[in-house]
């Protein structure tokens, strides 16, 4: 993918983003209101339908190829106490994805989605990035391949999750550095940290943003910076799709944290996304409501690995059924109002 073969062409591919098919989306919100129910009564199953219309560019939407995409990776910050689990549960829960025992087998299968996992070099974590750069550009570069590899155009949606122990330290650390805001704005209990591990984030977010102070802000220069290589393959993945006219489910706190740095030069880069829920973790809805997406469930969950995004799978193929399927007033000789 040359978008990602240089760190100007990421920058640039993200200044010129594709837009949805807007006839498609007229055409399929036209069918809607034709449908045999009030107008607007299915509520966001409406707006659901339009908007994959719209990318998918036909004014009748399928759910027919959906892949889930679990990316993992090692934090080199996990050695300041930030996560309740060792680093090497990263490693032991990609052996479980791949003997198909973890919830997101259960969920993906349940959803009809096929599931890739993608562990990028997990016996080399990343640097403690309170003490400098995460990564190297080259590094960074191949981590936003490994995300664009998962993306292939005749796809009609892709589910995104992540693994990876100390994770949702980096993903505060991402958002801070976006959005603005401390530590403090953005930690939260990430696998279940008590007090004093709660202390030990918000220490580690604010050494982040110390020691990364005066540094470019770019998106790529964030990403590299404080991200993970899970975190950026996402990034990757979600900008591959936007060029592919893809549509992404993003899963929780730590995946939507992938688009934070992108969204603060490029506001437009989750038009192509939703959000499949809201994780428990505080700083998501923080997170949802600066890059304006509008999660589609809230069940309390905070487990990752795409299993939120996957849910909501279920209620993205229903909005497509009924669309499809549902007889017109004329079809089924029901008065209109
Ligand atoms: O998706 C979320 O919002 C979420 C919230 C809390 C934890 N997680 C998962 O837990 C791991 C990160 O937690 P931690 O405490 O190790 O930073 C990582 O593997 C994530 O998939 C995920
Ligand atoms: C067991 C376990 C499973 C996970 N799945 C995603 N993140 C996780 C973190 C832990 C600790």
């Amino acid at each position: 993918m040359t978008i990602f073969a240089t760190v100007a062409a990421f920058e640039t591919a993200l200044a010129s983003l594709p837009s949805a098919d807007a006839h498609a989306r007229a055409a399929a919100v036209a069918r809607q209101n034709q449908l045999t129910k009030p107008q607007g009564s299915l509520g966001r199953l409406e707006e659901i339908a339009g908007f994959l219309a719209g990318w998918q560019g036909r004014a009748v939407p399928r759910v027919d190829r959906a892949r889930a995409a679990v990316f993992a990776g090692n934090h080199g910050v996990v050695a300041r106490g930030v996560s309740a689990f060792p680093a090497s549960v990263t490693a032991q829960m990609v052996g479980n994805f791949e003997a198909g025992g973890a919830a997101i087998n259960a969920v993906a299968r349940a959803a009809g989605l096929e599931l890739v996992v993608i562990p990028i070099d997990l016996d080399r974590a990343t640097a403690d990035f309170t003490e400098g750069p995460a990564m190297s550009e080259a590094d960074c570069l191949a981590a936003l391949k490994a995300g664009a590899a998962v993306v292939d155009s005749g796809l009609d949606l892709l589910v995104l999750g992540e693994m990876g122990i100390g994770n949702s330290t980096a993903a505060a650390a991402l958002c801070a550095r976006s959005f603005g805001g401390d530590g403090r704005d953005w930690v939260g209990r990430g696998t279940g940290v008590d007090d004093d591990g709660l202390m030990r984030k918000v220490a580690a977010v604010d050494a982040a943003l110390a020691t990364h102070d005066g540094a470019p802000v770019t998106a790529f220069e964030t990403l590299r910076r404080v991200g993970g290589r899970e975190i950026v393959a996402i990034a990757g993945a979600v900008l591959a799709a936007r060029m592919a006219g893809v549509v992404v489910v993003l899963d929780g706190f730590i995946c939507c944290s992938a688009v934070a740095p992108l969204a603060a030069s490029a506001p437009d880069i989750v038009a192509h996304c939703i959000a499949g829920h809201r994780s428990v973790e505080p700083g998501h809805k923080r997170l949802l409501d600066r890059i304006a997406l509008e999660p589609l469930l809230a069940l309390d969950m905070r487990l990752g690995e795409g299993s939120g995004a996957a849910l909501a799978v279920g209620v993205i193929r229903a909005a497509v059924a009924v669309h499809a399927e549902m007889a017109t007033f004329a079809e089924a000789g029901v008065s209109a109002a």
